[in-house]
């Protein structure tokens, strides 16, 4: 099977071009293809596939829509509703491999259509919907808790505002949460203002663990810092471990840039997929 490394700032995927939606990937298949050490090593994988093939009736419900579903899962195997980097990737590869013109057009993605917006080569634009504030939650991390606001951006956010700058936060472990408040698991973002409109942000991703980058959390905390200045609308600058993404909020939805970067391509040993370890 090909598939494609690349990443959008340090947020890095396994994808697998699957047109014709033949592929059955199995949980474990995406926890072994992202495992750092045995496998490829990922945060996630996504498979490209027409949106016809899906194999899902509310993916396939977008097909006059959008050409290409964004079947995004978690480095764990568990799916999400949402990646905002991985659909900036997603988009870029599509350009890449000439399955779609530079230009803007809908993804498919379980939390809708994706206007991407792009060139033939360089930063990748999303307009990622409204933020919707869901009012405060809690988190804990390393014995103290913190409250932020719950975010959802197709997939669940609490973005927790901080004091010190977010690099002294030990994020080894998960941070906890009550799961009565999110049933789904959540997304959990750390985050300070560094300057006017310019945040900085960690992310302890649900079925990823800490990851570089999260797209949809940069743009769950510019919309909770937006709010806490009482809706300040326009652009916002958010500094990640992997890199720097602008979000722009704004017309009733948000959007977000940044780079989308393919690094390498191969094949992925037929014998291995079907039983790691022994080809
Ligand atoms: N890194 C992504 C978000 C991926 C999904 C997330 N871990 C979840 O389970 O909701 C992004 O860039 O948005």
């Amino acid at each position: 099977m090909r598939f494609v490394k690349g990443h959008g700032t340090e947020n890095d995927f396994v994808i697998l071009p699957d047109p014709g939606g033949v592929l059955d990937l199995a949980p474990g298949t995406v926890a072994r293809l992202c495992d750092r050490r045995a496998g490829i090593g990922a945060d996630g994988v996504l498979r490209v596939v027409r949106t016809k093939a899906a194999g899902d009736p509310a993916a396939e419900a977008m097909a006059g829509e959008a050409e290409w579903f964004m079947d995004y899962r978690n480095a764990d195997g568990g799916i999400a509703e949402m990646c905002g980097n991985g659909v900036r990737v997603f988009a870029r590869y599509l350009v890449d491999a000439g399955l779609a013109a530079p230009g803007e057009w809908d993804v498919a993605t379980r939390a809708g259509l994706r206007r991407v917006t792009l060139g033939p080569s360089g930063d990748v634009s999303v307009d990622m919907g409204p933020p919707e504030h869901l009012g405060t939650g809690r988190a804990s991390l390393a014995g103290r808790s913190y409250t932020g606001e719950r975010v959802s951006m197709g997939n669940p956010h609490l973005a927790c505002p901080v004091e010190r700058p977010v690099a002294e936060l030990d994020l080894t472990r998960a941070p906890g949460f009550d799961p009565a408040v999110f049933p789904d698991g959540v997304n959990v973002e750390f985050y300070r203002a560094v300057g006017e409109r310019h945040l900085e942000m960690r992310v302890y991703e649900r079925g990823s663990g800490e990851t570089r980058s999260c797209g949809t959390g940069t743009v769950a905390v510019a919309a909770a810092a937006a709010g806490e200045r009482g809706g300040a609308e326009g652009e916002w600058t958010v500094d990640v471990p992997g890199g720097r993404v602008v979000v722009t909020l704004g017309g009733g939805t948000s959007h977000l840039r940044g780079p989308a970067v393919l690094v390498a391509e191969g094949e992925i040993r037929s014998g291995w997929l079907a039983a790691p370890g022994a080809s």
